[in-house]
């Protein structure tokens, strides 16, 4: 038997893009669908067999695990709602950025454990990161059976770190997303055809993207071993080395980030 079908009822407040993607993945890996339900507005099913719900079902058996995956600004929304049916045995996951586990555990207190969990989009395909913090306690194991088909799986020990994980894995692929884009975009400034210029840009991160996850090596060494002595790739390297230009973008870049998380959780709490 899977690991995953034997979890037990989760219910979805919320199925969008994150909460969609995580559910996809969790479906191809071998979830059945029949525990499964989905809280949204729209009652749009996100697949066949998912029972879909446009209000939080009443008088059921609290589900053994229920994910929030609404928008930091909708908790107030739907908070009483998902109070009501978390039960003593309910582990309550939460995607959402910024909002601290004080808060949710003030919020949904009879849950059994909660958990902040930060996937980011690639889950979809099994290749993503979710980020972990809280006491899950004896239901740990639940927890990293759930996320395990998504991806690299990091418990963040201290919450004070989870908006910096967050803003480098979860909002982390936005960012390379314009990385590939500038890099498409310089090629055809300087002359390439603009659509062969974004092939080239995106089959070149995701190849070197699987080297450096697949490779022992650090990704310095690997830089290294492409800027042959005296060659093209030094001079372009020296361009972003230079003053650390890239480095000093990409920590402007994360602290712009997480200081709105700070900002989210101050919002949410
Ligand atoms: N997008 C990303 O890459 C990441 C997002 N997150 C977190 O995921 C959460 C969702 O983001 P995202 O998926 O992008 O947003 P979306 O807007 O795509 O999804 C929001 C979902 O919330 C549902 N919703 C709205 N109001 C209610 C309500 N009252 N009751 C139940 N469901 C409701 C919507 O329903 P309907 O579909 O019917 O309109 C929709 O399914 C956020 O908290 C975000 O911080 C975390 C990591 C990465
Ligand atoms: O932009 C956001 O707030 C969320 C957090 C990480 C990705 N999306």
């Amino acid at each position: 038997m899977n690991e995953l079908s034997g979890l037990g009822a989760i219910w979805l407040v919320g199925c969008g893009n994150m909460a969609g993607a995580m559910l996809r993945r969790w479906l191809e890996a071998g979830l059945p669908p029949e525990p499964v339900t989905v809280i949204r507005p729209s009652g749009v099913a996100p697949a066949p067999g998912v029972r879909t719900l446009t209000a939080m079902p009443q008088g059921e058996t609290p589900p053994r695990v229920l994910m929030l995956g609404v928008k930091p600004q909708k908790l107030g929304d739907v908070a009483d709602a998902v109070a009501n049916v978390v039960g003593p045995d309910t582990l309550l996951i939460s995607i959402l950025a910024g909002t601290e586990l004080a808060t949710l555990k003030q919020r949904f207190s009879k849950a059994r454990a909660v958990v902040r969990a930060m996937p980011n989009t690639p889950v979809a395909m099994g290749r993503g990161v979710v980020a972990l913090h809280g006491d899950a306690g004896a239901r740990r194991g639940d927890v990293e059976t759930l996320m395990r088909p998504l991806g690299l799986v990091e418990w963040i020990a201290d919450e004070a770190q989870f908006g910096l994980a967050t803003a480098l894995a979860g909002s982390g692929p936005a960012f390379l997303f314009r990385f590939i884009d500038a890099m498409a975009s310089a090629g055809a400034a300087l002359g390439l055809p603009a659509q062969q210029a974004l092939r080239l840009a995106v089959a070149t991160v995701d190849g070197a993207a699987g080297l450096a996850a697949g490779s022992d090596e650090t990704p310095a060494t690997l830089a290294d071993r492409v800027a042959s002595s005296g060659g093209m790739t030094r001079k372009g390297l020296d361009v972003l080395d230079e003053g650390r230009a890239l480095e000093t973008l990409l920590v402007h870049t994360l602290e712009a980030a997480e200081r709105r998380g700070r900002e989210m959780a101050a919002e949410t709490r």
